[in-house]
């Protein structure tokens, strides 16, 4: 059996974790239930910024908050020292909520709107990462009307398959995301965004995609990006002071996957970066990361009561949990793999194969295909591990299931850090039709 961080298992047989039986929490805030073990977010991020200072690299870790955005999450990410990569208005609207230090967020998108750059500038974002032309020119006009600089950073799409699900690619040339490295697009953007009075460039960005297990495709996309710096020093004149080589740090989700440690995957880009401005002559750049999933997705674990079950004689049974696609997509999206236990007898012998069915209204809503655990009865509890990354984040309300809770444990205590949806959140921004005279 696999643990995560501080999961363990206790004297009455329950899942615990951070201190805290998982058991009485699913009863005290019911189900399903985001368990998050803050321990080991803080771990995952202390790993990533003791790698850089260990190496003396002046360094951004920027935690890509799509993967987990609240609140809290942003609160603790302000404690562990990190910056903070946003992607939206909402985004920012809940980092700015959480006092994060705009200067430490940058701001990501391929489409963002007049209202959300006008909203990065207003309140000081560290940088706006410039996605498209579109962007360009945009961005250029809003700071050109109110007389501002923008610190900014070029995202380019350096054209590398990294080796992952076809759906979380986007370094590769047929993406929809950044300027193209290879084609002159990029050239065309950096030399505009260098002309203009509106924009201090601090330099360059790309991310090749999510869930990647070796260290090539980063190493690849630096030895790109400086290839390319080179040209830029020789023509523009240009020496970037940032190179952010995004996100997509692959986690354990299932025995098929073998992530490296953080250190490993950073050591790899120190020393390429390293070698790189050396043959350059150029001063080393900060190196910038946005990790996602690599600092929450291990950490958070999702509790669902089991209830009903239906066999098909000879070929399954189906047990079915009171969440699903409403608050883990990913097996729908991404066919993506998940272990589980029960959390209320975690010991139990295994004594049959089933398929952990979701709540929804869709035959593609299943969790677990193939899940060994002890008979299950109504009423027991089932963990599902590795769900806190694009898990609460991608939480939806199909079929009008109302979001679940999330709490946060650590050293024997836990904290509700956001309530569970309720029935009337759910009408809340409904409008009633308006009364008719002769219906
Ligand atoms: C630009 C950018 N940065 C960072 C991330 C975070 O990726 P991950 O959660 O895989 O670390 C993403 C998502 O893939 C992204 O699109
Ligand atoms: N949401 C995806 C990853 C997308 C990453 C954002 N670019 C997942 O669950 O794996």
């Amino acid at each position: 059996m696999f643990f995560y961080g501080t999961s363990r298992v206790n004297d009455k047989g329950h899942l615990e974790i951070g201190g805290v039986d998982t058991v009485d929490l699913a009863k005290e805030y019911g189900t399903p239930l985001y368990i998050y073990d803050v321990a080991l977010i803080r771990q995952r991020a202390r790993a990533f910024k003791e790698t850089f200072e260990k190496y003396g690299v002046k360094a951004q870790v920027a935690y890509a908050s799509k993967a987990f955005s609240t609140v809290a999450m942003v609160q603790l990410v302000e404690e562990e020292g990190l910056s903070l990569d946003v992607v939206s208005g909402g985004e920012l609207y809940t980092a700015l909520k959480a006092d994060f230090p705009p200067e430490r967020i940058h701001f990501h998108g391929n489409n963002k709107s007049r209202q959300e750059l006008e909203m990065a500038l207003a309140h000081g974002v560290g940088c706006i990462v410039i996605d498209n032309f579109y962007e360009l020119q945009l961005l250029e006009q809003i700071c050109a009307e109110r007389g501002m600089t923008a610190s900014v950073l070029i995202r380019v799409t350096p054209g590398i398959e990294a080796h992952t699900h076809d759906y979380i690619l986007t370094g590769q040339e047929d993406s929809k995301f950044g300027f193209d490295l290879n084609n002159g697009q990029a050239d065309r953007a950096l030399k505009q965004a260098l002309s203009s009075p509106s924009f201090h460039v601090l330099g360059i960005h790309c991310h090749i995609g999510s869930q990647i297990f070796e260290t090539t495709g980063f190493v690849l996309a630096a030895q790109k990006i400086f290839h390319k710096i080179a040209d830029w020093k020789e023509v523009y004149d240009f020496v970037p002071k940032v190179v952010n080589l995004g996100g997509g740090f692959g986690i354990r989700y299932t025995n098929e996957d073998t992530p490296l440690p953080a250190a490993e995957y950073v050591e790899n880009i120190i020393a390429e970066a390293a070698k790189q401005a050396a043959e350059l002559g150029i001063a080393m750049p900060e190196i910038w990361i946005e990790p996602g999933r690599s600092l929450v997705g291990d950490a958070g674990t999702a509790i669902y009561s089991i209830g009903s079950r239906k066999e098909v004689p000879n070929v399954r049974h189906y047990v079915a949990v009171d969440g699903g696609m409403s608050d883990n997509i990913r097996p729908a999206l991404y066919e993506a793999k998940y272990e589980a236990v029960l959390a209320n007898r975690v010991l139990d012998e295994k004594q049959e194969v089933v398929a952990i069915a979701g709540k929804c209204c869709e035959s593609g809503d299943m969790l677990i295909w193939d899940l060994p655990l002890p008979k299950t009865e109504a009423g027991d509890y089932l963990a599902v591990f590795c769900t806190g990354a694009y898990g609460y984040s991608m939480a939806n309300n199909y079929n009008r299931l109302p979001r679940p809770a999330v709490v946060f444990v650590e050293n024997g205590e836990a904290q509700l850090v956001v309530r569970r949806e309720t029935y009337e959140d759910l009408v809340r921004l409904d409008v009633p039709l308006r009364a008719k005279v002769n219906r």
